[in-house]
């Protein structure tokens, strides 16, 4: 086999059909189930696009009740996972204390090991329901220093108003909550990235759900895919934020950063894609969340940083900024330690990874490509 036959990291290979979103780089845009991301984060509830995704048509307005009773119904933290959280050391990675959760809340599952649509829907919706208790809980542990009590979910609000609400112990302003609604509505779906590929594989094995959201998990935690969001908030930590600067003075100070960091060939978290070349599709709305927190909590001198990175890399290198990189900011606004950043992800992006687990295991075949062997020739052991 010669070297032009192998797609390194997969680039550019069709592996299957997926009805479920479709990413065009060619015009920029992004559908789930049809729709325009930008039109269904305008203004619809993030319970209203994990139905879509997963059952393919937007609800109706009984449909979206029955679901939204039955996520509320489960939003608490279970006390064996909260068991298990509170022995994990408080300064581990929160993606593996998510990771962690995921696993326990799985092997307790009473339809564990039923696949049937019907299990599989089940479990879909409880895990999409339970999540924002254990992230919320993981905030709060870190600020708390070691076990504390979680915030009891309410019923009576949202999943963004209730995630806010378990987080913070306090209702989120208005402002706030639809700006993170939108971050949950653009990161729930993106077709066959690196996770959602690795939730496939999983399942094309014949694998439980919650084996292949694990999985899942630990592809997004590095830094190439969703760890990305926490690594830009480094990046602004290491420039350095300045409330009391001007934006001009901000953005100077990222430019000169900037053109250093490329000057020692390093990779900068946030910026480019491995499909969209010519911008991501979900950034121009998620700019507009961050704009909106920006207004909200009077921080220009954090747009200067950002305007700053992004002029200089694309007078450099033309590569634009990705979803995490306006997000990574936002969330830093709204009060969320940089290392929740990533598993605000999963919580947002489980809904497309089980609507990718339900749609492998209806048309499965393994998932198991070849590779070309470039090792020592056939050798053997002395003696033998
Ligand atoms: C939600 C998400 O998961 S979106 C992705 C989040 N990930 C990041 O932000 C990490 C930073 N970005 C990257 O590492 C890359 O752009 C990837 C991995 C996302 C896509 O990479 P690929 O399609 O494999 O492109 P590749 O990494 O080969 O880059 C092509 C060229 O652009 C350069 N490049 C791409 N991204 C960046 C970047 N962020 N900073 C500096 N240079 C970059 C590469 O160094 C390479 O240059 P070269 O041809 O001179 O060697
Ligand atoms: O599609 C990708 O490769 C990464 C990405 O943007 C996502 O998963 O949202």
């Amino acid at each position: 086999m010669t070297d032009t036959e192998i797609k390194k990291g997969l680039a550019g290979v069709v592996a299957d059909y997926t009805a479920i979103s479709k990413v065009n780089p060619d015009t920029n845009s992004l559908l789930y189930r049809g729709y325009p991301v930008q039109e269904l984060a305008a203004s619809l509830p993030f319970e209203s696009v994990a139905y879509l995704l997963w059952n393919g048509e937007l609800p109706t307005d009984a449909q979206l009740a029955a679901f939204t009773d039955h996520e509320r119904s489960n939003r608490a933290l279970s006390p064996d996972v909260k068991t298990a959280l509170d022995v994990l050391p408080v300064d581990c990675h929160p993606m593996d204390s998510v990771r962690t959760a995921v696993s326990i809340l799985g092997a307790q599952h009473p339809q564990s090991e039923d696949s049937s649509p019907e299990a599989e829907m089940e479990k879909a919706t409880t895990l999409f329901a339970q999540l924002p208790a254990v992230v919320a809980y993981e905030q709060r542990r870190r600020t708390a220093g070691g076990p504390t009590e979680p915030v009891p979910p309410r019923e009576d609000l949202d999943y963004a108003q209730n995630f806010l609400w378990m987080t913070f112990g306090e209702e989120a302003d208005p402002a706030v909550v639809d700006a993170f609604r939108v971050s949950m509505v653009l990161y729930a779906e993106h077709s066959f990235n690196a996770s959602t590929f690795t939730a496939r594989v999983i399942t094309s094995t014949l694998s439980d759900l919650h084996s292949a959201v694990t999985g899942a998990i630990g592809a997004l935690k590095g830094s190439l895919h969703g760890g990305a969001n926490e690594a830009v908030m480094h990046t602004f930590d290491e420039i350095g934020i300045r409330p009391d600067e001007s934006q001009d003075q901000a953005k100077d100070r990222a430019k000169a950063w900037m053109q250093d960091a490329l000057a020692q060939k390093k990779k900068v978290m946030g910026f480019g894609h491995r499909v969209y070349k010519h911008g991501d599709s979900r950034v121009p709305t998620m700019k507009k969340a961050l704009d909106a927190m920006i207004e909200h909590f009077g921080r220009h001198e954090i747009l200067g940083l950002y305007n700053g990175l992004e002029q200089a890399m694309d007078e450099a290198k033309a590569i634009k900024p990705n979803l995490d990189y306006p997000a990574g900011p936002t969330y830093h606004l709204m009060g969320f330690d940089t290392e929740l950043f990533t598993p605000l992800f999963i919580a947002a992006r489980v809904t497309g990874w089980t609507a990718h687990i339900m749609e492998q295991r209806a048309s499965n075949s393994l998932i198991r490509p070849l590779s070309a062997y470039n090792g020592p020739d056939e050798r053997h052991v002395p003696g033998a």
